[in-house]
């Protein structure tokens, strides 16, 4: 027996996001969102998959709560369709969105289940885009509208809200590296982007705050390890440099009202300039209620001159990968979060997404995805040495609930606890699905069972 035994308060979760498993990408008054346009491009999604049926959760959201309901979670995250609620990203407001939400949220309540509600998973209005999107101030404003809007419309009802989910991926991967909605490479574009979610963050929070709305605020940036490969101080830089990327960028200005010194002197020697506005900082240096984190993965790091923006190599010294090709590292995970804490203090944390894509099919009506049960293990055993640590974790919610579509890879690249087959719509629990209740229901697990 090894028995690793979680606190009695800890909320247990899963979390999807709307773009991701809705479909009706056309229904009932939505507009259209940077991803349906992105999804309908040649060449931007593997296969040509796209988002307009996904697994029609639009539809069958109430047979997924139940599962929710069978699963004993405490609260289950989901993301809000901004296009569903203002289709033009601003101005006239979409009632059969708000109905919808209305009723899907309801239905959490009435089975015992918390709503944690992200307003931004990456579907942008397609008008904002088309005004420059992000890149524009004016976004900014129209998302904080939308935001109190959403505040107001489900006060009482949500009480756990997240502004922005990771703003590294909505500013750096899908504007500098290119391969998300809407697919920009420039590095400038991608760091004034980064800058506009920061301030659309503390906006949303502003707004919060003014309107004495009930329950919490936060936002979920997504964090990885990376280990230098030698004590050599080159490696060591190089990868804080990979690691500030997502961490001390989007941490810094929240938590010490000022962005990384050494990332700004980085980005400066790559031309780039960040037009911060008087006012900004304070904007966004506001106390938020917890943070959300999204931890995946982490890699050994190396100098290397000129291999990324940060001359960086990540190396393979043999950790097994999951089906994305991503290096399990569990020890990355104690060692982000012990991080965080040492850097920013013992912020409420809600673990907001934590999986691993494993392809595992259907066979005689079970899906023996063991290779997840071992991710989750492992990366739990590290979040339970990270509250031996002093870090304060709130929740653990598991990405994801449901095999979705995975962005830029479609249908290829299953994370769910449950199998959907994509043709047919079927659900099938998967045995993570039971080994997580089991979890859940007990509080702990046996590390060899
Ligand atoms: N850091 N530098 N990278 C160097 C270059 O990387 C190239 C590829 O990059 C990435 C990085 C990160 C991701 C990613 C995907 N998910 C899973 C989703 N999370 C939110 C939820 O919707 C899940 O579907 N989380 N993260 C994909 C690709």
């Amino acid at each position: 027996m090894a028995i690793m035994e979680f606190p009695k308060d800890m909320k247990w979760g899963a979390a999807t996001a709307a773009y991701q498993i809705e479909g009706a990408a056309f229904k009932d008054g939505k507009g259209l969102s940077i991803w349906d346009t992105f999804s309908h491009t040649p060449g931007k999604v593997l296969n040509g998959d796209n988002g307009d049926v996904a697994i029609d959760s639009y539809h069958r959201y109430e047979e997924d709560i139940q599962l929710m309901k069978e699963l004993g979670i405490d609260t289950y995250r989901f993301s809000v369709s901004w296009p569903r609620i203002f289709p033009d990203g601003s101005g006239e407001i979409n009632q059969k969105g708000l109905e919808f939400y209305h009723n899907f949220v309801d239905a959490l309540l009435a089975n015992g289940i918390e709503p944690m509600c992200t307003l931004y998973h990456w579907d942008l209005p397609q008008t904002l885009q088309d005004t420059g999107g992000w890149g524009n101030r004016e976004t900014v404003d129209a998302f904080a509208d939308y935001a109190e809007l959403m505040f107001k419309e489900f006060n009482g009802k949500i009480k756990n809200w997240i502004t922005i989910n990771e703003p590294w991926c909505v500013s750096f991967l899908s504007n500098f590296i290119g391969i998300h909605a809407p697919g920009k490479q420039d590095l400038q574009l991608a760091t004034t982007i980064s800058h506009h979610l920061l301030l659309a963050h503390g906006k949303a929070v502003t707004r919060f705050r003014e309107s004495a709305i009930e329950g919490g605020i936060g936002y979920a940036p997504n964090v990885e390890w990376l280990e230098p490969f030698s004590n050599k101080q080159e490696d060591i830089d190089a990868c804080n440099r990979g690691m500030g990327f997502l961490m001390e960028w989007f941490f810094d200005p929240v938590f010490k009202g000022s962005y990384p010194k050494f990332m700004i002197d980085w980005f400066e020697k790559k031309g780039v300039t960040l037009q911060i506005e008087e006012g900004d900082m304070e904007i966004i240096n506001q106390p938020i209620d917890f943070l959300g984190i999204n931890y995946y993965t982490g890699s050994v790091g190396r100098y290397k001159k000129d291999e990324d923006l940060f001359d960086l190599e990540r190396i393979d010294i043999g950790f097994e990968k999951t089906d994305f090709d991503w290096f399990i590292y569990p020890e990355g995970f104690y060692r982000v979060l012990t991080k965080i804490k040492d850097q920013y203090g013992a912020v409420p944390i809600y673990i907001t997404e934590n999986g691993a894509c494993y392809n595992d099919e259907v066979e005689n009506g079970r899906v023996r995805d063991q290779r997840r049960i071992e991710y989750l293990k492992q990366h739990l055993t590290a979040l339970k040495r990270s509250i031996d640590y002093g870090v304060n974790i709130k929740g653990y919610l598991t990405w994801s609930l449901l095999d979705n579509f995975e962005w830029a890879e479609g249908y290829d690249k299953r994370f769910g606890i449950i199998h959907v087959d994509f043709n047919t719509l079927e659900r099938t629990k998967k045995d993570s699905y039971y080994w997580y209740k089991q979890t859940i229901s007990n509080g702990w697990f046996d590390m060899f069972y």
